[in-house]
């Protein structure tokens, strides 16, 4: 595997061999600015090294992959060899689609057989808690898939476009009780995720937002399991997202 940057700890053999990707191959455009979000500060730390540390820092996790923008790889690779992480073994470059990315991952770990999990998680979510971390890994001793998810708290409404011709207009209320929000880590056994990626690449209408989204549609013989998300583990996805995240994390420092 090229780009190696640190060894890894001992894994623990006991229980299955479990590797983290930390997908960092967008460029924030939604955010803006002069370059991707997940290489700006958020508390004396960059959001890149946040999420990457969630892992790191977890026993459940053996191995911790990133995948980043093919331009930033050696500025990548020396953030994270500064940040004192342990379990990063390698820096790989994405795709140009988060769904490129997360295939990058599957092509990284071909010829791996050790690898028996997989969590994928967005580097654009940097408050991501141990407690998460450890919900999916445990939920992930009973499924084959397992996805983060809060409830949705809105009323969530399906729009068309007006018959004016000028704006939306709402065309059906959704019941919300039976809606979700899907947030990351989503994990799975690797030979579930592997599969339902090969399904859908031979599907040419294939197009997905999530991993969990890809089961679902191509193995849907595999259960996608549900576990409890938490509100705090937001997407920097807009401006202004990082502030709300600064305002998060220093109410986490006052209650650590
Ligand atoms: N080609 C891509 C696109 C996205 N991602 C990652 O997937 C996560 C969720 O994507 P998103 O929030 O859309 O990030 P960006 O693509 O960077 O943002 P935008 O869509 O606004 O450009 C992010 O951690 C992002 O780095 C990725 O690894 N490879
Ligand atoms: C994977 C995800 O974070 C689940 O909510 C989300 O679908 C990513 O969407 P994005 O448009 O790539 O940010």
């Amino acid at each position: 595997m090229p780009h190696h940057t640190a060894t890894t700890t001992d894994p623990d053999t006991t229980r299955p061999y479990t590797i983290a990707a930390v997908l960092a191959g967008g460029v924030g455009a939604r955010v803006g600015g002069t370059e991707p979000k997940q290489f700006l500060p958020l508390g004396g730390r960059t959001v890149l090294e946040r999420a990457v540390s969630a892992f790191d820092g977890e026993p459940g996790v053996d191995e911790v992959l990133v995948l980043t923008v093919e331009e930033h790889l050696s500025r990548t690779e020396r953030l994270v060899a500064e940040a004192g992480l342990n379990k990063v073994s390698a820096v790989l470059t994405g795709g140009a689609t988060r769904t490129a990315t997360s295939l990058a991952v599957l092509d990284a770990l071909r010829g791996r057989p050790g690898t028996e999990r997989i969590l994928l998680h967005d580097a654009a979510r940097p408050l991501v808690s141990g407690r998460t971390v450890r919900r999916c890994l445990e939920a992930l001793d009973h499924a084959g898939a397992v996805g983060t998810a809060v409830p949705a708290t809105d009323t969530v409404v399906r729009v068309e476009p007006s018959g004016s011709g000028t704006g939306e207009v709402i065309r059906e209320v959704v019941p919300r009780s039976a809606l979700r929000r899907m947030q990351t880590p989503q994990g799975f056994r690797l030979e579930v995720l592997r599969r339902a990626y090969d399904l859908a690449l031979a599907d040419p209408g294939f197009t997905a937002t999530d991993d969990c989204g890809v089961v679902l549609d191509y193995t849907p013989e595999h259960e996608v399991r549900i576990v409890e998300g938490e509100d705090t583990n937001l997407k920097i996805t807009n401006p202004g997202d990082l502030e709300i995240a600064e305002t998060l994390l220093r109410r986490r420092g006052a209650h650590e």
